[in-house]
């Protein structure tokens, strides 16, 4: 570790109250619904009081900023690459909540200079004075930054919807995060579906697949119903939790914020936000000077 990151973990270590969550939104398929879960669910969650940040690691895409109409200058990369503060990028959207654009500056985020590497850390620990929830909506796929942001959260929030390729998805992420990666709690998001009992099957599908193969543990934390007013609240760039809260999808979403709430607090000081930068940035090399200390 360099002189630079160590400062930055000290600064992280340093004591604290602040007790941040991180929550990973995945789903292995693209168009599942993820990033309406993250963006809705934040801004619920922003209504209930906490102050939640969002980074869009859906890389590519900038799914989140171009669904709240806002417009991105800058990205996570400038602020690896020392041409910005993270503070400067971090937009501010519904209900104060902020977002971390992140194009493809982060798809390298595992080929990071030590540099860089330390200038995230340094710039993540800052952030964990100014919010409570970090919630993080990674890409489709199972690349590598999927990987590494999931493994990296204290929850990982898996997408799915009733089609079999979302099914299959859901399982090969859930595999790989299991069997390679170390993560066997998942909370199930059955999104877009007609009835109740709709999500509870879907659930049912999926559990009985990883049931036989996997030794991991799921527990479904909402039911989304297709929603017509989301399509809708899209097209006018504003989310349907403001648009329409009282319709069923709205409901949902504030539904799973009071769940979030629920769950327990990290008992780290930091919070989980530390050890979220501290994993994400682990490389090879890294482990090998920790396993030293
Ligand atoms: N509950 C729902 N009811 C109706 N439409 C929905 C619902 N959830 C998501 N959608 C719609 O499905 C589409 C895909 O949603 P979204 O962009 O949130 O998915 P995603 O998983 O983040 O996609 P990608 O993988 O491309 O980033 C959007 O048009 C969105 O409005």
């Amino acid at each position: 570790m360099t002189p630079d990151q160590a400062s930055g973990l000290r600064m992280m270590n340093q004591p604290n109250n602040e007790k941040v969550k991180v929550i990973a939104v995945s789903g292995g398929k693209g168009g599942v619904g993820k990033t309406s879960v993250s963006i809705n669910t934040a801004v619920a969650l922003a209504e209930k009081g906490k102050r939640v940040l969002v980074l869009d690691a859906d890389l590519g895409l900038a799914n989140v900023d171009v669904m709240l109409g806002l417009r991105a200058e800058r990205n996570l990369s400038h602020v690896l690459s020392g041409d910005a503060e993270l503070d400067d990028v971090i937009l501010r959207g519904p209900k104060g909540i902020g977002i971390i654009p992140a194009t493809s500056g982060t798809q390298a985020m595992v080929e990071l200079t030590q540099a860089q590497h330390a200038g995230l850390i340094r710039a993540f620990s800052e952030m964990r004075t100014q919010f409570d929830i970090l919630i993080v909506d990674t890409a489709a796929g199972i690349s590598d930054m999927v990987l590494s942001f999931s493994r990296a959260s204290q929850d990982v929030l898996i997408v799915v919807c009733d089609e079999p390729t979302s099914i299959t998805d859901a399982y090969a992420l859930i595999k790989i995060l299991s069997r390679e990666h170390g993560v066997f709690r998942f909370k199930i998001v059955a999104n877009m579906v007609r009835s109740l009992r709709e999500g509870m099957e879907l659930f049912a599908k999926l559990s009985k697949v990883t049931d036989r193969f996997l030794d991991v543990a799921l527990e479904l934390v909402a039911t989304v119903p297709f929603d017509e007013n989301l399509r809708k609240s899209v097209r006018k760039q504003k989310l349907i939790v403001e648009a329409f809260p009282k319709s069923p999808a709205a409901i949902a979403y504030q539904g799973l914020a009071n769940k979030i709430m629920s769950w327990p607090v990290p008992s780290q000081p930091g919070g989980h936000l530390e050890f979220f930068v501290e994993r994400l940035v682990q490389r090879p090399d890294y482990q090998e000077d920790k396993s030293g200390e």
